[in-house]
């Protein structure tokens, strides 16, 4: 059935040697509105100054419905428009379908000057220009896959030095010639992942997506500052905490929840009588050039952690002094959300037996293909082309992304960041406040047929559906018909034609991504996919998609909630040392912390310390927040809170 199928999409695109022969052409372009409100509303033209933003998408209705019906009447149409825009990349057997994005060949064109604009700066980003201005960073995550297009020699040799370094690491922690140090015969079994964002959803994807169901390296995460979570993950282990390879990961090296998680596993360590690290030094350890570091030659290992994280940031420092098994490097020039093909990524991946060259060249193909400057074969190009039209350009609509295949469970979750933390912001390029963004959510299929798939069918019309459809369905040689001629398979493929025939008909648009199988290159193509159109989006709608400054406002704002707190028990403190003993009101807490403005705050870090047995004495109820008195169970006379 898959090879019948495959061969179809092969003819589809045979049979299509002309472009530009949409059936939407022949909408008469005269009835579009000039521009939509929407546009209007967010001054889009900044957003490519020499570029017109008179664009032509129709925002009436009755004429959207109009081209539907059309369509629907005559589905040869509908058939023909399949064809025409049916984008094939034959040697990753991956196909995009965006007919059923209602856009008009005169909107294509309108945009095509944006799109050149958009594959200029996306040319200039990978000779090596600062893309990042607000960071004055270069953004080289395509290097990752092609080191000869770094601009350096030095850069190219940090590559490719790095990768061979994953490599040889993984396969001797894989055949235990790298062991674990309490228990020298043993071997690693399991991988404990500290790390967040950028730094965790990578991992966790292709974990869930690619891992073998017998992986040499079981991999586990802690991905938060959540105690009841760590001691989960760590309950989890159990004994086989002496056999995990704890891998740290932090781009910054200083971010507080990956630290923690280092904290909370290393006192893990210490209560089951292990060493984490024993604080010594390694000799016969070796630079393969600046930074990679191995303790390779020692044949006694005397550590289970292994840091990946920027050279000199305090993490990289930590794991160096004390001697830690291994130090991988991030580049400045790779952004956590974009990280999933460095060290980050690969790593994890190689320990679990995944192959990560064939990542590698996945990607580094579909990069390839995004490098054209012809829209309609350019694959990341149609997404953004679809983004654009769907959403006004301003995220007027959500993205779902519904995969019909469990693996790809968490292909979502992590679009939501990439997607998310690159487009979600407040000004463009040219200092415009635009707060743009396009929000993504979305499961898997059928699965999310019996949860939200009412609403996107009949309710608020405010999205469009990426469906992720996998062609095959199992191994060969192992499927059955569970009735005639019907197997399991069928009915998932069955659920997904359905949907996308069902919100289509309602007029809701999709598109889908083909592939033939989820193996370790469709992975990594569908991630270089995504990359890709993040890129060309961000430049359609001028924006800097490589930082993230909204993020560290609430960084901040975390901060000062927890220097509050040392100053709420300094004051408690003191008033509690006295004879006899003060209990504070919270106006009088506020009062001596300076801080009247933040009563709300104190009150609510007096709940949560008091929720906790953490010595404090709150009397009054929690619910009448003015009659409450509060004060510590003893007086620290040595205790500094600040
Ligand atoms: O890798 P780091 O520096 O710990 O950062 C983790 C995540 O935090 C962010 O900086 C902000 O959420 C992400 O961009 C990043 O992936």
């Amino acid at each position: 059935m898959a090879s019948s199928l495959s061969g179809l999409y092969s003819a589809f695109k045979l049979q299509n040697p002309t472009p530009n022969k949409s059936p939407l052409a022949r909408v008469d372009s005269a009835s579009f509105p000039a521009r939509s409100k929407l546009l209007d509303r967010f001054s889009v033209q900044s957003v490519a100054k020499e570029i017109p933003a008179n664009l032509s998408k129709p925002k009436n209705e009755t004429l959207k419905e109009e081209i539907r019906k059309g369509l629907e009447k005559d589905p040869r149409e509908l058939w023909r428009r399949y064809v025409d825009w049916l984008y094939q990349h034959r040697e990753l057997g991956l196909y995009l379908d965006v007919s059923r994005v209602g856009f008009t060949d005169e909107f294509v064109a309108e945009m095509e000057p944006r799109f050149q604009a958009a594959f200029r700066a996306m040319e200039k980003l990978e000779k090596g220009a600062i893309a990042n201005p607000d960071e004055g960073r270069m953004v080289g995550h395509y290097w990752l896959r092609n080191s000869g297009l770094a601009p350096s020699k030095y850069l190219r040799s940090q590559i490719e030095a790095t990768f061979d370094a994953v490599c040889s690491f993984a396969a001797d922690v894989v055949c235990g010639k790298i062991k674990p140090p309490s228990s020298p015969e043993g071997r690693f079994t399991h991988i404990l992942s500290v790390g967040i964002g950028g730094s965790a959803l990578g991992p966790q994807f292709v974990a869930e997506a690619l891992a073998p169901d017998n992986p040499p390296l079981k991999i586990r995460f802690i991905d938060n500052t959540d105690p009841a979570g760590i001691d989960h993950q760590i309950a989890q282990l159990g004994p086989e905490l002496a056999s995990t390879l704890v891998i740290v990961i932090s781009k910054s090296g200083g971010t507080p929840e990956t630290r923690n998680g280092l904290l909370e596993v290393q006192k893990a360590f210490r209560e089951a009588g292990l060493d984490f690290a024993k604080q010594v030094l390694i000799s016969g350890s070796c630079f393969c050039f600046c930074f990679v570091f191995l303790a390779l030659q020692s044949s006694e290992y005397k550590s289970q952690g292994v840091a990946i994280t920027q050279e000199n940031s305090l993490l990289d420092n930590t794991a160096r002094i004390e001697g830690w098994l291994a130090r991988f490097p991030m580049f400045d020039w790779v952004g956590g959300r974009t990280s999933e093909l460095s060290s980050v990524g690969l790593l994890p991946a190689a320990l679990q037996g995944i192959d990560i060259k064939e990542m590698i060249a996945g990607a580094s193909l579909m990069d390839e293909a995004n490098r054209t400057t012809v829209v309609r074969n350019n694959p990341a190009a149609l997404l953004a082309l679809c983004w654009y039209w769907a959403s006004d350009g301003v995220g007027s609509k959500d993205m779902v992304v519904l995969p019909y295949k469990d693996s790809l469970l968490l292909f979502s979750r992590y679009l939501q960041q990439l997607v998310m933390e690159s487009i979600g912001k407040e000004f463009d390029l040219d200092g415009n406040r635009v707060n743009q963004g396009l929000t993504v959510y979305g499961n898997k299929g059928s699965t999310d047929q019996h949860a939200y798939i009412q609403q996107l069918r009949d309710g608020v019309h405010n999205f469009f559906v990426t469906f992720i459809e996998v062609l095959r369905d199992r191994p060969p040689g192992h499927d059955w018909e569970l009735e005639p001629g019907v197997t399991c398979g069928d009915y998932l493929f069955g659920m997904l034609q359905g949907t996308r025939s069902a919100l289509y008909s309602n007029d809701r648009e999709s598109i889908t991504v083909t592939v033939q199988e989820v193996t370790p290159r469709s992975v990594g193509a569908m991630i270089a996919l995504y990359e890709r159109a993040v890129g060309i989006y961000a430049s359609l709608v001028n924006i800097n998609a490589y930082h993230q400054p909204g993020v560290e406002a609430g960084k901040k704002a975390a901060g000062e909630v927890l220097a509050l707190q040392k100053r709420v028990l300094q004051v408690l403190n003191e008033a509690s040392c006295k004879d006899p003993v003060e209990p504070l009101t919270l106006d009088e807490v506020a009062e001596r912390c300076h801080a009247p403005e933040d009563i709300e705050m104190i009150y609510k870090i007096i709940a949560h310390m008091a929720a906790n047995d953490r010595a404090l004495i709150a009397e009054g109820s929690c619910g009448s927040p003015r009659s409450i008195k509060v004060f510590l169970g003893e007086c620290n006379l040595d205790e500094m809170y600040v």
